[in-house]
């Protein structure tokens, strides 16, 4: 949508802020109100059951929104219409996310940590009352305004309480570095997987680096969040810069059994440091000035904003926009399978000629659209949908590879969500040796162990091009 439309002549889109799954987001000039606001119009994704998974999305984001009201929760102004593509108008949240804010202003001290949690489990707790889950509580949906106002964003997930879900039983869905153990194993949302989210962000937070940091590929980060969890934070530690109490709730919200999380506001409230408002408020400020003036500067910026742009995506394969957009909310993994001990000897499963003229003909892909359809097999798969989207995926990689090259950005997007496929269907293996192909193509040019020089492209990726925000993709 071009800067400087007025939608149902009222809201004047006046710069693009960035997109997630759903849409594109607009700060925009509220010409009846006089303020701010931001809008999020549909992607039009061209097929029909993209459209649809991305338009129930925002109406689920709409119908959550509608319920919450707290300054905690970013609340919702307005919908409608624009070429018949639903929009939603929303407070404008200033500010800078939790990612860039671990960026930019390093790790939290005492008050700010203190405030931070208050209003996090504030928001939650709205929500919660709401009968709303959030089910994609991370740090890249957490807002702090200019104000040191903290904000809960992207409901887009969001589902009621004891709903039945708009998945099926076993869907995975979120980002596997924030998602509690219990989602990835397929089990409902509970409020106890949200309180885990919030748990992370401020474990992030304290320490001044992401979970599972040293988990470079997706299958050995899958096995850490199930098999050793987060580690516990050591009270005595960090004693000097956060209160005790905190140290204790987030250890207890990290916790890999969500029995043991607490989640009542007895004992949350029992634990939380008491931080005078107006003082947590003021050190959340100062933080905030100091990042934006920090960003505005361009002071840590080379790596810290080329991550803060793809926030927990953290999947920098290089080339096109094409896949700068296609791996938008995927996994924060980066893909380093090569050093894995045996992966280069082992070949991901190929279709044979006969299956590929097959699979052609089932799924209609040919080079001219398998871009689109790329896009649709990893709606499938951030869904959850893992089953019937490796089965597309695994047909457009062979026929990226044969017709477009196997170092062409769609033939490595889709190995790539085929790989992610694989491992949370359980065969990590193959998964593995899948990530390892692409690795050829996109990972640093160190040698693996054995000192054998990395196999050479068959097809150079092109130079890395900047995305939407300016940051290399
Ligand atoms: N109310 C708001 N005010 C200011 N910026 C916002 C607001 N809502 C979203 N944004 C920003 O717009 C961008 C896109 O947000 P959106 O919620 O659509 O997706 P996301 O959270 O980045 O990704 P996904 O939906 O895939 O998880 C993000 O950079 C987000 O911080």
């Amino acid at each position: 949508m071009a800067e400087g439309t007025l939608l149902d002549g009222r809201y004047r889109l006046e710069h693009r802020v960035g997109q997630g799954a759903t849409g594109v987001v607009y700060e925009a000039f509220d010409t009846e109100s006089e303020g701010r606001v931001a809008v999020k119009v549909l992607h039009d994704e061209g097929s029909e059951a993209a459209n649809s998974w991305t338009l129930r999305r925002l109406q689920r984001e709409i119908g959550a929104l509608r319920r919450i009201s707290h300054p905690n929760v970013v609340s919702l102004r307005d919908t409608g219409l624009v070429h018949e593509r639903p929009y939603l108008v929303m407070e404008w949240l200033g500010g800078v996310d939790l990612v860039a804010l671990r960026e930019l202003a390093g790790p939290l001290f005492h008050s700010a940590a203190g405030a931070l949690a208050r209003q996090l489990v504030d928001g939650l707790a709205a929500t919660h009352r709401a009968s709303v889950l959030h089910r994609d509580v991370k740090p890249s949906n957490v807002r702090v305004t200019t104000t040191g106002r903290a904000v809960l964003c992207d409901l887009g997930l969001a589902r009621l309480r004891d709903a039945t879900s708009l998945t099926r039983a076993g869907q995975v869905m979120g980002t596997p570095r924030y998602m509690a153990p219990e989602l990835i194993r397929g089990e409902p949302p509970t409020q106890a997987s949200d309180f885990y989210g919030i748990g992370l962000c401020l474990h992030e937070l304290i320490v001044g680096r992401r979970p599972f940091d040293h988990r470079e590929d997706i299958g050995a980060l899958l096995l850490s969040v199930l098999d050793e969890g987060v580690t516990a934070l050591d009270p005595a530690r960090y004693r000097d810069r956060v209160p005790t109490g905190l140290i204790e709730l987030v250890n207890g919200w990290c916790d890999r059994d969500p029995e043991r999380r607490p989640t009542s506001a007895a004992l949350i409230d029992g634990l939380l440091p008491a931080v005078p408002p107006g003082a947590a408020a003021s050190r959340l400020r100062d933080l905030i000035a100091h990042a934006t003036a920090r960003r505005e500067s361009g002071r840590g910026t080379t790596d810290a904003w080329a991550r803060v742009s793809n926030a927990d995506t953290g999947v920098t394969l290089r080339g096109s926009d094409l896949v700068t957009h296609a791996v938008a909310g995927a996994e924060a993994v980066s893909l380093t399978a090569r050093n894995t001990p045996g992966a280069r000897d082992r070949r991901p499963p190929m279709l044979s000629l006969g299956d590929v003229t097959q699979a052609l003909v089932l799924h209609r892909i040919t080079p001219r659209n398998a871009a689109s359809r790329l896009r649709e097999a990893v709606g499938m798969a951030q869904r959850g949908e893992s089953r019937e989207a490796l089965d597309l995926l695994a047909t457009i990689g062979t026929v990226g590879a044969e017709q477009l090259g196997p170092g062409d950005p769609t033939t490595l997007t889709a190995r790539f969500w085929q790989a992610v496929c694989l491992a949370r269907l359980g065969s990590s293996e193959e998964a593995l040796a899948l990530l390892a192909t692409v690795n050829a193509h996109t990972g640093p040019a160190v040698p693996p162990d054995d000192g054998e020089p990395p196999p050479a492209p068959e097809r150079a990726a092109p130079a890395p091009e900047k995305n939407e925000k300016g940051d290399p993709g």
